[in-house]
């Protein structure tokens, strides 16, 4: 190895073997000392870490995301990182899943309090033992020269020059734009947009991609250059965003990736508030009020299962529709009547999007008696206040 491991509670790497690059790579300290996470922003990074995991052997999980994380992400993280001896969470605001007209600017980026996160959730750190089992000596590390004084000014938070180390469990992918997008062109009005787009047809035009028309094509083409960038074993997306999460198995299939396989692409269970509220980052935009009006997506959904579950496969999809549509719009009506009282919700505008059911293969949505067999999901969208929430419920099989 042409580079050294320095130890420090902050640091970063600026400099290439043959000269000098932007600043490229932050390790973060866990508290002892030792350097555990580090934040990549280049492709050359993060495709040199790449080589060295695959030359160690080391299995790589992924965890795309856009950043401003919950507990529901840090659960994709620890199964990653329970699974693997490598992890990468990538933090990218796509602009392409965004149309013109939506929350781009206003997303939440919370990039230092993700960080922390992130490390409190870290494991110890492995005994030389133990890395010696995963093929990583103590010394292994990627290494770079000397800290240089003319290091980019977009990193000023980069203390000094350091690698991304093997040893450390999980790595942050953070790239700009740019770097996604190479040809640096329009990315959110895609009528002017010149490149590669991807497009799951059949998949993408239903639900979220009825009321978000541009959403799919955004993530389909993100998500391809994810995988291509970071060439995954493993990676890991949440229920929360079902269709997202089975419209991606399909892309990996249709396009013949092996980084990750269809099989290797896991989907986890959503996690929630004590109310039922599916977490998500959106739900900082929700005023208190808001806030204890938006489980009803979540009961609305309950409702129906439950119908399910006492009538049997002799009930309609229009039946289960309708008894969750129910649940929301009597909520709307318990706000009208109550509407001073912000601690019940009180003012607050609630508007349906849509409840679907549909097979979870072909997105194809379930009308008529649905049967005893079916796998399906239920799934809506509404909107509290401003803000739009989406939630589903499994029924007759489960995430893996
Ligand atoms: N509550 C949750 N439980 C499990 N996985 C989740 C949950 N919320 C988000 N995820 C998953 O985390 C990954 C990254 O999602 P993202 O960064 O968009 O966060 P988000 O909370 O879904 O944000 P948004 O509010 O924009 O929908 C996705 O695979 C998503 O499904
Ligand atoms: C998968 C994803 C990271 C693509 O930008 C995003 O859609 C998300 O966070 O769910
Ligand atoms: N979790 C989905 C990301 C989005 O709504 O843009």
């Amino acid at each position: 190895m042409l580079f050294s491991i320095r130890r420090a509670s902050s640091s970063s790497a600026s400099v290439v073997r043959g000269g000098i690059r932007k600043m490229i790579v932050r390790n973060i300290s866990n508290g002892n000392g030792a350097p555990r996470i580090s934040v990549i922003r280049t492709l050359g990074q993060l495709r040199r870490w790449r080589k060295e995991a695959r030359d160690k052997g080391l299995e790589v999980g992924v965890v795309p995301t856009m950043g401003a994380l919950h507990e529901g992400h840090l659960n994709l993280v620890r199964t990653s990182l329970s699974r693997h001896p490598l992890t990468v969470m990538t933090l990218f605001v796509n602009p392409m899943q965004f149309a013109p007209h939506e929350d781009l600017s206003s997303y939440p980026r919370t990039f230092e309090r993700d960080l922390s996160l992130l490390q409190s959730i870290l494991p110890p750190l492995a005994s030389p033992r133990q890395m010696r089992g995963l093929g990583v000596s103590e010394h292994d590390s990627f290494r770079s020269p000397q800290p240089s004084s003319s290091s980019s000014s977009s990193s000023k938070s980069v203390s000094s020059s350091e690698g991304v180390n093997i040893n450390s469990p999980l790595i942050i992918f953070a790239p700009t734009p740019d770097v996604m997008y190479p040809l640096k062109g329009e990315l959110q009005d895609l009528n002017n947009h010149k490149g590669v787009e991807v497009d799951v047809k059949g998949w993408a035009e239903v639900m979220e991609g009825a009321s978000r028309p541009q959403f799919f094509k955004g993530v389909a083409t993100v998500c391809t250059k994810i995988f291509n960038a970071v060439e995954p074993d493993h990676a890991y997306f949440g229920q929360k965003d079902i269709q997202q999460a089975l419209l991606l198995r399909i892309l990996v299939k249709d396009l013949l990736l092996s980084h990750p396989t269809p099989s290797n692409l896991h989907i986890l269970p959503t996690t929630r508030s004590e109310t039922g509220l599916a977490l998500s980052s959106r739900n900082a935009y929700l005023s208190p009020s808001e806030l204890y009006v938006s489980p009803v997506l979540y009961r609305s959904l309950s409702a129906a299962r439950e119908l399910y579950m006492a009538e049997g496969g002799d009930i309609t999809g229009e039946d289960l529709i309708s008894a969750s549509t129910r649940v929301i719009l009597d909520e709307q009506e318990r706000i009208l009547s109550t509407f001073t009282k912000e601690s019940e919700g009180g003012g607050t505008e609630l508007q349906l999007d849509y409840i679907e059911i549909f097979d979870k293969d072909t997105f194809e949505p379930i009308r008529g008696p649905i049967g005893d067999k079916r796998q399906f999901v239920l799934a809506g969208a509404i909107r509290v206040g401003k803000t739009r929430l989406i939630d589903n419920l499994l029924v007759g099989w489960e995430v893996d």
